[in-house]
């Protein structure tokens, strides 16, 4: 059995595969001891582990203890490339591109080859574009929803609110009003500049993952709800790389 690990600045995502079958999947957060006890006793019967991650060095390290301490097997981690199977990074400097958003890529373009949108609403947000030859044509980088809400209570003295999941638009007339429709505002707007854009670049397809992909989806992103993307790049990438 393996062990697929998507661990994002915040979260972390596991899923347990038996010769490409899922077996078992969760959630986990990183700084606890063991960011995988969720998947409980069935650890103990994986025999590799392959990890996307975008997280620290020192929070690498970190998961890198835990797993050695729960399962001592082989570790391999998984990092953007120029390219693969058709699909073309459209970065210079491949390295720096965030591992999470070139799996979350190919995680699409085995399924969907007309063109598409991958727009990943974790921590930050991501954006990217790919067209039907599958080169990249660049891509975004926002701050996360919640992380635009922490800067406006952390860094704006006279702004208290409480955060509220809703997805009303209209001007507000208190600050949690202000502050809660506003952070839906801006979403609904790049949601309709995403919208805009794939249809300028002829993209068919609009892929939507992360932990606020509901929201986005709320707010008019009408595309496909695929939140283990990144883990299905990450899958393929690693049965295509151990077939060899
Ligand atoms: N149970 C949850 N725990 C934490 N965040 C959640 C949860 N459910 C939804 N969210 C939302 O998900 C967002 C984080 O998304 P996600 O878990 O995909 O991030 P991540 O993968 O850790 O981040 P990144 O890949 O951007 O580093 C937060 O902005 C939060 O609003
Ligand atoms: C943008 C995030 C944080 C999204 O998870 C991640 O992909 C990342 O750390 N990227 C590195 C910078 C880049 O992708 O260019
Ligand atoms: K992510």
């Amino acid at each position: 059995m393996k062990l697929f690990i998507d661990a994002g600045n915040t979260r972390l995502k596991w899923c347990l595969d038996d010769q490409g079958r899922t077996l078992a999947s969760g959630t986990g957060l990183l700084e606890e001891e063991n960011p995988v006890s969720s998947a409980g006793e069935l650890i103990s019967q994986v025999r590799s582990v392959a990890i996307s991650t975008v997280a620290s060095e020192e929070r690498r390290a970190h998961l890198l203890d835990s797993l050695a301490k729960l399962c001592p097997v082989p570790v391999q981690f998984y990092w953007s490339e120029q390219t693969r199977n058709g699909l073309v990074n459209a970065y210079q400097d491949v390295a720096r591109m965030g591992a999470d958003r070139w799996h979350a890529m190919y995680g699409a373009w085995l399924d969907h080859k007309q063109g598409f949108v991958v727009v990943d609403a974790g921590s930050a947000v991501t954006v990217d574009y790919v067209d039907s030859r599958g080169q990249h044509l660049g891509g975004y980088i926002l701050p996360g929803l919640q992380m635009m809400l922490r800067s406006l209570r952390t860094d704006a003295a006279r702004i208290w609110f409480d955060p509220e999941q809703g997805l009303a638009t209209d001007p507000g007339s208190s600050t949690g009003e202000c502050v809660n429709h506003g952070l839906a505002w801006l979403s609904g707007a790049m949601v309709e500049r995403v919208i805009a854009d794939a249809r300028e670049h002829s993209l068919a397809d609009v892929l939507v993952t992360g932990g606020d992909a509901n929201r986005l989806i709320g707010l008019g992103l009408s595309g496909i709800h695929r939140p283990d993307l990144v883990l299905s790049g990450l899958r393929a990438i690693h049965a295509e790389e151990t077939s060899e």
